[in-house]
C-alpha cells in the first residue's frame, strides 16, 4: 500500500539563514501512530507545518495520499487535522461556533450531530455555549483537538499534546487516539517526553537538529537497542573482577559494591544461573540483584546526547 505521508528530500531555511530542517525523508503509512521525538527545537513543529501546508519548504517536496502539498493545499489541507501548541482562535467566540466553523472552512457540510458527539467526547458540551476567553486553558487544548477533528480527518497531527496538561486531560487524549486509530486514523505526534513515545506510539522517529537520525518500529527498536543489565549488589568492596569470571565480561563498578552483567535475551543462554554459582565458588557474597532494561532514553540520550 502507498504511504499516506510522504516526505522525499525536505529541507527549510527560514529567512534569517537558519537550517531548520536538513533532507528528511519519511514515509507515513495509513492508520499508524508515529511519535518525532526530539529536544526542543529540533525541527518538529517545522516538519508538521510543512506536511501541513502552513509552511513552504525550501528543498524536497511532501505528499499527503498522493497530493503535493504545495500545489493541491486544499486537497491535502482537508484530509489533516491539526492540534497546534496554542489556541489563535477569536477568543469572544462560543465553543461551539468555533468548532463548527472549522469543519465549514475545511469545506465540509454542516454536520451538528457529528459536532455534537466531540464536543461530548472531549467533555465540552456544557460549555458550548461559553466564549473561549471564558475557559481555563485545559478547556482550552480540549477545543484545539475538536476543531482538529471537526471534519473527520483521516491524519491527526498532534503537537506536543501532552505538553503543561492536567491527567484528566492526558487520559482522555489517550483514549481519543485509541478510538481514532481503531477508526483507520493516522496519528502523528511530536513530543520530548520519551515515555509518551513508548507508551503510544507504533513507530518513533528522533529528530535532532533538523534532521531525522532514525526511524524504527518502537518494537524493533527496543529489541535491537533495548539490551538488558543484571546488577549485583555485594556484601564486601572488591578491587577487582575475578578471573574465573572473565566469562561474563563483568563491569565492576566504581565503587567496587556492584557487579554488573549486561546481555540480551539471546546471546544470556541460561548464563545467569552460573554466573551466580561462579560468583558464590569465587567466595564472593552478594546481598541482592536486580535487572534493568534499557529504555528508551538511553538510546534517546546515546544518539543525540554526543556532542552536545
Ligand atoms: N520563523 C522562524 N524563523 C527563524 N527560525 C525559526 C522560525 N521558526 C522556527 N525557527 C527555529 O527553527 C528551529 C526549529 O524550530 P521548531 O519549532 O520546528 O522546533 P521543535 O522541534 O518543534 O521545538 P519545540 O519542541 O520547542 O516546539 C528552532 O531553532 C527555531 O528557533
Amino acid at each position: 500500500m502507498a504511504p499516506i505521508i510522504s516526505v522525499r528530500g525536505l529541507s527549510k531555511t527560514y529567512a534569517n539563514g537558519f537550517k531548520a530542517l536538513d533532507n528528511v525523508s519519511l514515509d507515513i503509512e495509513e492508520g499508524e501512530i508515529i511519535a518525532l521525538l526530539g529536544p526542543n527545537g529540533a525541527g518538529k513543529t517545522t516538519l508538521i507545518s510543512i506536511i501541513c501546508g502552513i509552511a513552504n519548504p525550501s528543498e524536497g517536496t511532501v505528499t499527503v495520499d498522493g497530493h503535493d502539498v504545495v500545489r493541491d493545499f486544499r486537497k491535502t489541507r482537508g484530509m489533516i487535522g491539526l492540534v497546534p501548541q496554542e489556541l489563535t482562535t477569536d477568543m469572544f467566540e462560543t465553543v461551539v461556533n468555533t468548532v463548527s466553523f472549522s469543519r465549514g472552512l475545511n469545506g465540509k457540510k454542516p454536520a451538528p450531530g457529528y459536532i455534537e458527539s466531540v464536543l461530548r467526547e472531549l467533555t465540552l458540551f456544557d460549555k458550548r455555549n461559553n466564549a473561549l476567553r471564558e475557559l481555563s486553558g485545559g478547556m482550552k487544548r480540549r477545543v484545539l483537538i475538536a476543531k482538529a477533528l471537526s471534519h473527520e480527518p483521516r491524519i491527526l497531527f498532534l503537537d506536543e499534546p501532552t505538553a503543561g496538561v492536567d491527567v484528566a486531560l492526558r487520559k482522555d487524549m489517550w483514549q481519543l487516539v485509541e478510538r481514532l486509530r481503531a477508526g483507520g486514523v493516522t496519528v502523528i505526534l511530536t513530543t520530548h517526553y520519551i515515555e509518551e513515545a513508548q507508551e503510544i506510539a507504533d513507530r518513533i522517529g528522533i529528530i535532532d537538529r533538523g534532521r531525522l537520525m532514525l526511524v524504527e518500529e518502537k518494537d524493533a527498536l527496543m529489541r535491537k537497542l533495548g539490551g538488558k543489565q543484571l546488577i549485583i549488589e555485594l556484601r564486601e568492596r572488591l578491587q577487582s573482577v575475578p578471573e574465573s569470571l572473565a566469562p561474563w565480561a563483568l563491569t565492576l563498578s566504581e565503587s567496587g559494591e556492584q557487579l554488573i552483567y549486561d546481555y540480551d535475551e539471546e546471546s544470556n543462554h541460561g548464563g545467569i544461573p552460573r554466573l551466580l554459582a561462579a560468583i558464590e565458588a569465587a567466595g564472593i557474597g552478594f546481598a541482592d540483584i536486580s535487572t534493568r532494561q534499557t529504555s528508551l532514553e538511553d538510546i534517546f540520550v546515546s544518539l543525540i546526547g554526543e556532542g552536545r
